[in-house]
């Protein structure tokens, strides 16, 4: 099928993507769009525009990275001009050294910095890391908890790992698998009846779960990480490839004052590009070649367009405005929802990123996750569809707002929301 430079319809597409993809996508969560995905022609602030000529509001924002909303002028003008000079040069570039300093400025557990090319790469890392370090080889993660697609991470994983029903994926050798551990999230009995039996090279842990929707840490959750994982000697990894620079310049660790040992980055920091990074302590990096053992490297790690667009990103979220707008409209939306919703539920926000759950009370780990209405939210995602705003298709994903979700995105976003939920639920 040649579709030439005419118009398609996201229907045609699709018809044609079926036969060239598995499932038809390339990423399965964009499947989860029924009964087909729309195809996106163009997008620009807090909207999306489809090859079927309607303009949505958008909540995904491509799995959180736009923070600024789409095609900010800044990410714009900085990447032309790095396309201008060239983009892939195969040595070290002046781009990657400003970004890294911001980074190391702003997160306070990163004292060093790699860059690699997704977060996928960046916990694979950040786990050969803390097993290299400690001469260890376990890992402790938590249920419900997505760090990426690699074999180390698909245990009882969240995210479209959950809701395409393969938590464990096939593929993975036991080998691999039996040196994962799994802690219900907020669980600090577990995790300290595991590091007192096991020798844990590291605990990983989303700081804020958003993978099952969103789930906080409880009070004591992070802190008391923090310490059992010095008493026992694991390395303490915070994946922050979510709340990195959302949850405001120090991330979750800034926001909770909890400092991890080290710290895997994605998503915001390339500014919508694709990137990945490890940071933190530096005898730990020190341990990354070429100067110490634990081999990492990458024909695209630190690139100079998602360095530039990085860089372009974190300028304007250090004006701070950014976070206010983006905060502001998660609250009120989050309370426009709650107040909506007639049935049993629970909407769980941190600051600028949120997911209501329908037939439950109370949300604290990714089993309670499970039990919401999920066909529910199924419904209510296909309504908002249909009036033009477009929320994650999967329960196990996070509503995320923007520097773009301004009043009028917001007041046309809530009375969508308050008459579908009425509807609905
Ligand atoms: C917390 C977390 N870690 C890691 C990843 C993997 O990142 P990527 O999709 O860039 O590989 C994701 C999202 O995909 C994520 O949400
Ligand atoms: N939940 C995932 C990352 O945060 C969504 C991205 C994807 O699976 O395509």
């Amino acid at each position: 099928m040649d579709f030439g430079g005419e118009s398609v319809l996201s229907s045609d597409l699709w018809n044609k993507a079926q036969a060239v993809f598995a499932g038809g996508v390339n990423s399965p969560v964009r499947a989860a769009v029924k009964p087909f995905p729309f195809y996106t022609r163009s997008a620009k602030g807090a909207y999306l525009v489809t090859e079927d000529s309607r303009r949505l509001i958008d909540f995904v924002l491509g799995y959180g990275p736009l923070i600024l909303g789409h095609a900010h002028p800044k990410v714009i003008e900085a990447v032309k001009d790095q396309l201008e000079r060239g983009w892939l040069y195969g040595t070290p570039s002046r781009a990657e050294v400003e970004l890294a300093s911001m980074i190391t400025k702003h997160v306070p557990s990163a004292q060093k910095v790699r860059f690699v090319n997704s977060g996928t790469e960046a916990t694979m890392t950040a786990l050969r890391l803390s097993r290299g370090f400690t001469g260890r080889s376990k890992i402790l993660k938590f249920d419900g908890n997505y760090h990426g697609a690699h074999d180390y991470v698909l245990i009882d994983a969240g995210s479209a790992a959950s809701e395409f029903g393969v938590p464990f994926s096939q593929g993975i050798p036991t080998e691999v698998s039996s040196t994962v551990l799994v802690c219900p999230y907020n669980d600090l009995t577990c995790v300290e009846t595991v590091l007192k039996r096991e020798e844990i090279a590291g605990v990983i842990v989303e700081p804020v779960m958003g993978n099952m929707g969103v789930i906080p840490p409880e009070k004591d959750f992070l802190p008391g990480l923090r310490k059992l994982t010095r008493e026992y000697g694991s390395v303490l990894i915070f994946d922050e490839v979510i709340t990195g620079f959302r949850l405001g310049l120090g991330g979750a660790q800034s926001y909770f004052g909890v400092t991890p040992d080290l710290t895997t980055l994605g998503k915001i920091i390339g500014g919508g590009f694709p990137i990945g990074a490890v940071c933190g302590r530096k005898e730990i990096m020190d341990q990354l070649t070429p100067s110490g053992r634990v081999f990492n490297a990458g024909t695209f790690n630190a690139n100079p367009i998602s360095m530039t667009a990085g860089i372009a990103t974190i300028q304007e979220l250090e004006k701070k405005e950014v976070y206010t707008v983006s905060e502001r409209a998660a609250r009120v939306l989050a309370e426009e929802i709650d107040r909506a919703i007639k049935m049993d539920h629970v909407v769980n926000r941190v600051y600028n990123f949120f997911q209501f759950f329908l037939g439950v009370k109370d949300v604290r780990n990714a089993n309670d996750a499970r039990k919401a209405k999920r066909d529910l939210y199924v419904k209510v995602h296909e309504s908002l569809l249909k009036e033009g705003v477009f929320i994650p298709p999967s329960q196990f994903e996070a509503l995320f707002t923007s520097g773009a979700h301004d009043d009028d995105v917001v007041n046309e976003s809530a009375r969508v929301f308050k008459k579908v939920l009425e509807d609905l639920t």
